[in-house]
């Protein structure tokens, strides 16, 4: 049977219908999500005037990396300058990660639909030496890093733009997420032991692609998010 429309108006149609799919997925989607979190007080991360969270530049040591590397005199950095980095973080109650009703108000509005938890120690995760090294090797993900510490302790390293080291010491009830395209590393302490949930929005991608990674578009978009405003502000 002949169609009862010309070619150019089915093509038109067509045109219609992806214009609505692309408005759906994107701005829709995006808007509602980023009003979803304005909207949520108890998912906000913590503000920098209030947590406690421990953080430092490292010195230049080659020594044992699960050492805390602590310049002398110790040079902290605030959760206002990590802030300034992308990264974010919250303090919950780990004891009831089950059932926290914070930790599924931000999943829900951050869209962090995938959970698994990995036990960091020398018994208890295969291939233990291999994988403690990956971690230690700088790098950036295409996702957003997001950890939640359960038990036990480590450090997350990330680099400022001056290419400096700040070493954030990651206890139990810290959740941080580090931005796509941040250079990183992650080692456990000298207590060789942590518990840790790893969040993901959708289905889990760990590829960490090492420094350097100039070229590399979350890299680019990481750079053209963040940095650029503290360029700014250097400059005003
Ligand atoms: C504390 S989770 C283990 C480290 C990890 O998953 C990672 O991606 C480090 O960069
Ligand atoms: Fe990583
Ligand atoms: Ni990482």
């Amino acid at each position: 049977m002949a169609s009862e429309f010309t070619p150019e108006e089915l093509a038109l149609a067509q045109v219609w219908q992806n214009l609505i799919l692309f408005y759906k997925d994107t701005v829709i989607s995006r808007y509602s999500m980023i009003a979803s979190a304005d909207h949520c007080p108890t998912c906000q991360p913590d503000a920098p005037e209030t947590a406690k969270i421990d953080a430092w530049y490292m010195d230049d040591s080659t020594d044992d990396q699960r050492l805390p590397h602590r310049r002398n005199p110790n040079e902290p950095c605030s959760l206002a300058k990590l802030r300034e980095l992308g990264v974010l973080y919250w303090k919950l109650d780990a004891d009831n990660h089950e059932t926290d009703p914070r930790l599924a108000a931000i999943r829900k509005v951050y869209n962090y639909s995938y959970t698994e938890i990995v036990n960091i120690s020398p018994t208890t995760l295969p291939g233990y030496d291999e994988k403690i090294k990956m971690f230690y090797e700088e790098h950036i993900h295409a996702d957003d890093e997001i950890r939640y510490v359960l038990d036990g302790s480590g450090y997350f390293d990330v680099r400022d733009f001056e290419d400096r080291w700040i070493r954030i010491d990651c206890r139990k009830g810290d959740l941080i997420v580090l931005p796509e395209g941040i250079y990183h590393r992650f080692t456990l302490d000298t207590n060789n032991y942590t518990k840790a949930m790893r969040l993901f929005v959708g289905a889990p991608v760990w590829t960490p692609h090492n420094r350097p990674q100039e070229e590399h578009p979350s890299r680019s978009k990481y750079l053209d998010k963040f940095a650029r405003g503290a360029e700014a502000a250097v400059s005003a």
